[in-house]
This record gives structure tokens, sequence and C-alpha cells, in this order.
């Protein structure tokens, strides 16, 4: 049966739905079960009271009778009332679990995936598949509880009362019946299709808003409010004319049910006309018949869409467990086991890499980044520093050889343990919404006020902090909207002071700072970065001069490597950089470089 309101493919997506979220959920629609099973069996009451009410009032004219009438036609609304009260509060009540708990687990997988899924997923995408995508999870369940409990076993009941009541007249409303459903089948399929694009249109509504609301100074900048604003009108009109090709194709089964019912009620009601002048049958047992039909259309009609409104629901499904099921392709080993502390010596053996197949990065690349000593990474750009530190940090895995930590392979080392030997400072200094101390705190969990303020004070943050109105609970505004490019800087490297971990990770901003804040900086970097092994992305010269090692990347390998004193006194790549370096203008490596 079930073949008839699901096509083959999505059935099993259905059977999944229901499997994971039908038993957890069991007791709200347990309740909201019985209570549609009452609702049910009231409809199918008040077309079968309808006989008595005829035949008792207009024909036997007992008053007494009437009375008993009348009280129970009361009593079975006001239990049908009460039902429908209960199974929409529990039905909701599963629902809204349903959409948290898979908001909740979508996040998680999200959270769980390597940084090679965020170049695959857009944002704006991420975004709809977490929100409109749990709620089509809900939808769904919605509409199968309530199709098959409430909408099958209304119809069964007045079913049940009309075969009773008039079981020749059954027959005929049997035949037509089900030409109706079937004129219906064919639209599903148009609908899914639609419902597919609809999907892509609403998604590229996001990103342009994610975009325009991102890269605001750029629009501005370039004038590019009537270009946003064209692209926009562009997929809103799109999704506007699929949101009307599918409501005409879900109404297109209305002409054909309405005709056809119409033509089904109408025949009825002539035959029966006969049949009570001819059979001999009561008045009520036609009024109760005829009820129970129109009273079955409804049930009828939503029974005959629900192919309809699967398909278009479960394109949403689709997309949550596509989602879902991506697999995760940096994992952590069963039997990882956590870092043990050591002095921090960071060491790339034999390493092959690259971010696509057949476009190596890395050939055999060998490096050591000593302990407790700072080494800067410089070079043009593309030429792999931030590649080097991608996988320092674990966020791509080699494709052979390994990267230790203290001789040992971060692969078979857990996550957790990994990321907390490590601090980060990065080159766009990201800020989370909240408050400054709650920005600091999350180095490490846990941190007292006085260690917030320590840390602050070591990256020369605490005076300005102090300066802001409410000082530590200043909001920091989205991504740090409301602080300047140093500040942030400072707030990022009071994070990593906090977190204190023995290997630290910088990326140097490319953008000039001021000379004041430049030095604050490298003064609060010079404390943070003293004792631990430090592996700088340098963009300047200063940085490369504070260093203890310097590392030069050309095209994924190294073209020299050595303390900065040696690698001046002669001419090899660092000292052709040096000197680009020092002409007039050239404010960074890159920049000489190219
Ligand atoms: N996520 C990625 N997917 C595919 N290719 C990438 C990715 N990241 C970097 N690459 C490529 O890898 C090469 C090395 O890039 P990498 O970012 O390591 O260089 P870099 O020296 O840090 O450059 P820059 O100084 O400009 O940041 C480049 O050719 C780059 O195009």
């Amino acid at each position: 049966m079930l073949d008839n309101f699901i096509s083959r493919t999505n059935k099993t997506l259905v059977a999944r739905l229901l499997s994971e979220n039908f038993k957890k959920q069991a007791p709200w629609y347990g309740i909201a079960i019985v209570s549609m099973l009452v609702v049910a069996a009231m409809t199918s009451a008040s077309a079968w009271i309808m006989r008595d009410i005829v035949n008792e009032t207009v024909v036997s004219r007992d008053l007494n009778r009437v009375f008993m009438i009348a009280i129970a036609v009361a009593a079975i609304f006001a239990v049908k009332g009460i039902a429908t009260y209960v199974q929409t509060v529990f039905l909701s009540r599963a629902g809204n679990n349903i959409i948290a708990e898979t908001q909740k687990k979508l996040f998680r997988s999200v959270l769980g995936q390597s940084i090679g899924f965020y170049s695959k997923f857009a944002s704006s995408e991420l975004l709809m598949r977490i929100t409109n995508n749990a709620q089509a999870a809900r939808n769904v369940m919605d509409l199968i509880v309530t199709s098959f409990v409430r909408d099958l076993f209304s119809l069964l009941g007045l079913i049940a009362v009309m075969v009773i009541q008039q079981p020749w007249l059954s027959l005929i409303s049997a035949v037509i019946g089900p030409a109706a459903i079937f004129g219906v089948r064919r639209l599903s399929k148009k609908v899914r299709k639609i419902m597919e694009q609809e999907m892509v249109s609403l998604g590229a509504i996001i990103r342009n808003v994610q975009e325009t609301s991102s890269g605001i100074k750029v629009v501005k900048a370039f004038n590019l409010e009537d270009f946003m604003g064209a692209r926009m009108d562009r997929h809103v009109e799109e999704v506007e004319a699929r949101s009307n090709a599918i409501a005409k194709l879900e109404a297109a089964s209305s002409p054909i049910m309405e005709t056809l019912s119409g033509f089904a009620i109408a025949a009825v009601v002539a035959l029966s006309g006969v049949w009570v002048l001819e059979k001999g049958n009561t008045p009520g047992e036609l009024m109760s018949f005829i009820t129970a039909l129109l009273l079955a259309y409804e049930p009828a009609k939503r029974l005959a869409r629900v192919r309809i409104s699967l398909e278009s629901g479960l394109v949403g499904v689709r997309l949550m467990y596509e989602l879902l099921d991506h697999p995760v392709d940096l994992t952590e080993r069963p039997d990882a086991r956590d870092l043990v502390a050591g002095p921090g010596e960071i060491r790339f053996h034999d390493v092959d890499f690259g971010y696509r197949e057949g476009q190596g990065l890395f050939r055999k690349l060998n490096i050591t980044f000593p302990a407790g000593k700072t080494t800067a990474l410089v070079g043009p750009s593309g030429g792999g520093k931030s590649s080097i530190i991608n996988l320092v940090m674990r966020l791509y895995d080699p494709e052979s050889g390994s990267v230790t930590i203290d001789g040992q392979d971060l692969k078979s080392a857990t996550f957790r343990s990994l990321r907390e030997r490590m601090s980060y400072v990065g080159q766009d200094t990201f800020l989370f919404s909240g408050s400054i101390r709650h920005n600091i705190a999350l180095g490490r969990e846990g941190a007292t006020d006085e260690e917030i303020i320590a840390a602050a004070k070591a990256a020369n943050a605490h005076d300005f902090i102090m300066a802001l109105p409410g000082g530590y609970d200043c909001d920091t505004g989205e991504n740090g909207g409301n602080l300047s490019g140093g500040q942030k800087q400072r707030i990022a490297i009071a994070r990593a002071m906090l977190r204190d971990a023995e290997i630290l990770i910088l990326d140097e901003a490319t953008s000039a700072l001021d000379s004041d804040s430049e030095a604050q900086i490298r003064d609060a970097l010079a404390r943070l970065t003293t004792g631990r092994t430090t592996i700088t992305i340098a963009h300047r010269l200063s940085t490369v001069t504070t260093a203890h090692n310097v590392v030069v990347m050309e095209n994924g390998a190294v073209a020299e490597r050595g303390e900065l004193g040696r690698l001046l006194s002669h001419d090899g790549p660092f000292k052709r950089l040096y000197e680009l370096q020092l002409l007039p203008g050239k404010e960074s490596f890159e920049g000489a470089a190219e």
C-alpha cells in the first residue's frame, strides 16, 4: 500500500526518518495517535448520529429521544474538540523536539568535519540545511502521522458508516473514489523537481545576504549596491516563480478531485432518492450516509495528495541526510592516544602533500622546528607557508610521510590533546559575539578573572579594554566590529597567552598597523613567544629579525633555511627577498617577491 503514497526512492528515506525519530518521540506520538484515533472515531460518530437525528426528530417526534440525541451530539463535538487539542499539542511537542535534535546533530556533524569540507559547502548552504531542512524533517513526520493515522482512520470509520447505512450506494462511491487518487499521482514527480530547484534558489538568496553583510565595505567602496540588488532580485524572482509553479501543481489536483467528487456525490444523491422510495430505507439512514460521504471527502483528498506533499518535504530531508552522512575525511583513530607532554619539537619527515589529487604541493618535505625556538616562514605567495601550518595543526593529513611532535605522529594522537598543546593567532583575528572577557576566556576553560586580566596585561590590551565602555564586559560586535584591527589582534594574543600552550602558531597580519599599535603588538608577541616552539608566517622584517631560524618556502620546497645572519652572509633566496624588502615602498616579503 505504501507504494501508492511514496515513490520507491523515497521509501528508504521515510523508513530512516521514522526509525530515527519515532522511537525517541514515542510517548508524544503515542498520545497524539490515541487522540487522532479519538478524533477519527468522533468524526464517524457525528455521521452515524445523523440517522437518529433525522429519524427521531423528523419521523418519530419523541422528545425524550431528541434530548438524548442533542446531548450525544454535544458530547461528540466536545470530545472531538479536546482530542484535537491534545493531538495538536503533542504532535507539536514531538515535532519541535525533532527539529531541535536534528539541528544539534547536524551542527555536531558539521563541527566534526575537516577544513576541506568547508571549502565544499558554502556557509549559506550549511545555514539552510541546518535550519530549513531540519524543519522539513518535522513536516514530513507530521504529514506521515496525520495522514496515516487521523485521515486514514477517519476515512475508514466513515466508510464503515456508509457501508452499514447504505451498502449499495457505498459500492458506487468506491468505484469513483480511486479514480480521483490516480489523477493526482502523476503530478508528484513534477513537484519534486521544482522543489529541488527552489532549494538551490533559496540557498542563493541566503548567500547573497551573507556576502553583502560580510563584504559591505567592498560593496560600498565599489558602488556594488545596484549589482547586489539586481542579483538578489533575480534569485528572489526565481523563488517566486517556482513557488507559483508548485502552488499551481498542487492546486491542479483540486479540479480533478472536485469534479469527480461532485459527480460522485450528485450521482449518489440522485440514486439515494430512488433508494428511499423504492427500497423503503429510512431518511435517517440516507442522511447518515450522505454526511459520512461529505465528511470523507476532506481526509480522502488529503490522502490523495499526500504523495505530492511528501515529495516536496522529502527534498529537504534528502539534503539534510546528505549533510549528515557526509564522510569525515579526517578522523581520530580508534586507538588514538593523548600526546605526551614534551619540549615541543615539530618535525616533518618525508611529507608528501597536495590539496587535490595529482596536484602535489610538497614532495618528501623535511623540516624541523626546534623546541622552544621561533621559526619564521617566509617566501613568495603560494610557496606553501600556510600549508605547513595546516599540517602542524592537523587540519589536513599528509599523503605519506609524517608530522610529529616530540616524536609522536599527529595521526595517532587525539585531536583534543593535539590542540591543547597549541595556540593559534591568525591573520584575520576572529572574535566571537559576546564580551571581551568571553573572547579571551575561550583560550582556556575555567580561567579566573585574575588570569584573564593578567593575560590581557601581557598582551598590552588591558589599558585599551579599561577605556572601553563596560571594560571587559564591552561587547565586541559581530566579528569584533566595534574594535580596531590592532585591538582585535591584542585580544587574540591575550587569548593565546591564557592558553599557555608550548607550541604557538602565528600567521602575521599583512595589513600594516600604525607604528604605536605595531610596537605594542611586537612587544606582546615577544612576551608570548618566549620559551615556546613558535612557527610564524612572517610578512615583516621586524618579525624575521627576532626569529631564531628562518625557513624560505618556494614552490612547496624549502629553498633555504638557517639563522638570519648566516642567510644574509651569502647571495641566496633569502638575501634576494631581503634586498627587495629594503626597496622603498615594499612592505612585506610577499609584496617584495612578486
Ligand atoms: N584549501 C586549498 N585548496 C586547494 N589548494 C590550496 C588550498 N590552500 C592552498 N592551496 C594551494 O596550495 C599552494 C600553497 O598555498 P599556501 O597557502 O600554503 O601558500 P602560502 O605560502 O601560505 O601563500 P600566502 O603567503 O599567499 O598565503 C598554492 O598554490 C595554493 O593555491
